[in-house]
């Protein structure tokens, strides 16, 4: 059964739907995420016996913690809380949760204590949530040091403190769980940039809302179920006309490789024919490792073909923008990578030609190449990578993948996804060239332009997921090894699919 995706929503998105829901919500919000955090915290320490520890912030975070841990004490489990803060500071439902701990015979210390000689069953950050507001220094920051610093599994409730929900930045410092549970919805800042380092495995809790009835989500988790509907099963009588024609230009001398390693992609997600166009006049006549790629001179190349990927070893000089030029002003889907991104930055009457493009157009830049295009640093598209892809969307009209863990996907309809399949393995030259290839043989084979981008993107991720699960990574992982490893995926998608 294919999992179906899980909305994503930026803080302000949240608050609104604790507003709404907040006034007729029995029991209280506080009270759900509370116990719901206990059971989860229940499954982490079934083979650990002993106390557990709670560090509680000065916010409605904290208030989750007490409630955890009355839960806890009221089944005779023994919890120790520690809270740094003003208890009468504290806000009204974090208040109402710290006496009905306190009533029920709960004590706080207003310090960490030392471990246990057998160590904690399970240490609990409840210190920041959706609310933190600046990095984080002081007695906070000397707390979460000293937890990172404890062995054993440690849960973060609702986000890891020190992570910023909306961008996944370290403010500060950051608490880094083993496990997090999140409430109502996943934000975007869990899932990229330092997100992922810091939640460890990732539980949404519904908190019984459904949020997308109270606020339609603006982003979404990528799955395979969004894009299943291409699963088509292949008839006994199909030729390779019915797969189409990829096209991949690029290869300027000593660049070549590029565009062979996405020829091999596009052939392995399924395009009936492959023609790579090569600018290097010198280039091999046949790629004698893949010899069922059409290798032609780029120009000729250029006149083959359903969907055209250009970019990869391009290179930036007069040849490659004229190349660029041409297949701007074809008919086909176009995926601009690479080269073909540093001609956009760097020429605003080709950028103009990739605006006004009626055929779609996708983007697929690292983050330096995404700063280039906005003019701005790489540190900057980091700092907020949501905002950077919906912005490169929304300049060039175009589809855009902000490439790296958490890879983020903005349409020009405002639609906007993250996809969490993936592992430090890819971190290697070539592997955004399997991601171009990919693209274009699922545009060669018509799969529509959204399914095929979050279809290549997720598929490229779970290929280097399966490759490390069999061992083959994070260490030594090589991008000529992702095709065989999308193959295998895809071909069992589409079986499972259809034998549900
Ligand atoms: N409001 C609600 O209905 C619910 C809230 N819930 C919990 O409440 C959390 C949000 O609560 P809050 O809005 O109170 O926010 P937090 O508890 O995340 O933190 C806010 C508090 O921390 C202080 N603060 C922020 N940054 C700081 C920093 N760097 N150094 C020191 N102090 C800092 C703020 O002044 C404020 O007192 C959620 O993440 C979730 O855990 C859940 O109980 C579900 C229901
Ligand atoms: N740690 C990681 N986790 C998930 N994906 C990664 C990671 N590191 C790299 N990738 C993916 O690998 C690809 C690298 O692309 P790119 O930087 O263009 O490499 P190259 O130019 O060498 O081909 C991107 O799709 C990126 O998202
Ligand atoms: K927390």
């Amino acid at each position: 059964m294919l999992q179906s995706s899980q909305p994503i929503y930026p803080v302000a998105g949240i608050r609104t739907i604790e507003t709404a829901a907040m006034p007729t919500a029995k029991p209280p919000l506080m009270e759900r995420a509370g116990r719901a955090s206990a059971e989860e915290a229940v499954r982490l320490m079934i083979d650990r016996p002993g106390a557990l520890l709670i560090a509680c912030g000065p916010g409605n975070n904290g208030g989750d913690g007490f409630v955890m841990a009355r839960h806890f004490l009221q089944a005779g489990r023994q919890v120790v809380v520690a809270f740094s803060g003003d208890t009468a500071k504290l806000p009204g439902d974090a208040k109402k949760a710290w006496e009905a701990w306190r009533d029920a015979g709960g004590e706080t210390l207003s310090d960490l204590p030392a471990a246990p000689p057998e160590g904690w069953a399970l240490v609990v950050d409840a210190l920041f949530g959706i609310g933190l507001q600046r990095p984080i220094t002081g007695r906070y920051a000397e707390w979460i040091r000293a937890l990172n610093a404890l062995p054993g599994p440690r849960m973060s409730i609702d986000v890891p403190s020190g992570l910023c929900a909306d961008t996944g930045r370290v403010l500060g410092v950051a608490f880094r769980a083993t496990h997090t549970v999140t409430f109502i919805a996943l934000k975007p800042g869990l899932l990229t940039l330092d997100g992922p380092d810091h939640c460890g495995e990732l539980v949404v809790k519904r908190l019984d809302l459904d949020a997308n009835a109270f606020l339609p989500a603006p982003g979404w988790e990528v799955r395979p179920a969004l894009f299943a509907d291409q699963f088509t099963p292949r008839r006994l009588n199909a030729h390779k006309g019915l797969f189409g024609d990829a096209v991949i230009i690029g290869g300027a001398p000593s660049m070549c490789g590029a565009p062979l390693l996405a020829g091999r992609a596009a052939l392995r997600a399924g395009a009936g024919r492959v023609f790579v166009g090569l600018l290097d006049p010198r280039a091999p006549a046949v790629d004698l490792v893949q010899p069922e790629l059409m290798i032609r001179s780029a120009e000729h190349a250029l006149s083959e073909g359903q969907a055209i990927a250009i970019g990869p070893g391009l290179g930036r000089d007069t040849v490659a923008a004229d190349l660029l030029r041409q297949a701007l002003a074809s008919d086909h889907a176009l995926v601009l990578d690479a080269d073909a991104l540093n001609l956009i930055a760097d020429d605003d009457t080709l950028a103009g030609a990739a605006t006004r493009r009626h055929a779609p157009v996708v983007l697929t830049p690292h983050p330096a190449e995404a700063a280039r295009l906005l003019k701005c640093s790489p540190d900057q598209v980091q700092q907020n990578r949501l905002d950077a892809v919906i912005e490169l969307s929304r300049r060039f009209d175009a589809h855009a993948v902000l490439k790296g863990h958490g890879s983020l996907i903005a349409h020009p309809n405002g639609r906007w996804l993250i996809n969490r399949s993936g592992n430090p393995g890819m971190s290697a030259a070539g592997m955004g060239d399997v991601l171009t290839g990919l693209l274009a043989g699922l545009l060669a084979q018509r799969w529509p332009i959204e399914a095929a981008i979050i279809g290549a993107v997720h598929l490229h991720g779970a290929a280097a997921d399966l490759l490390l699960a069999k061992g083959i990574g994070p260490i030594g992982m090589s991008a000529s090894e992702l095709p065989d490893a999308v193959r295998i995926l895809l071909n069992q998608w589409v079986a499972q699919h259809h034998r549900q």
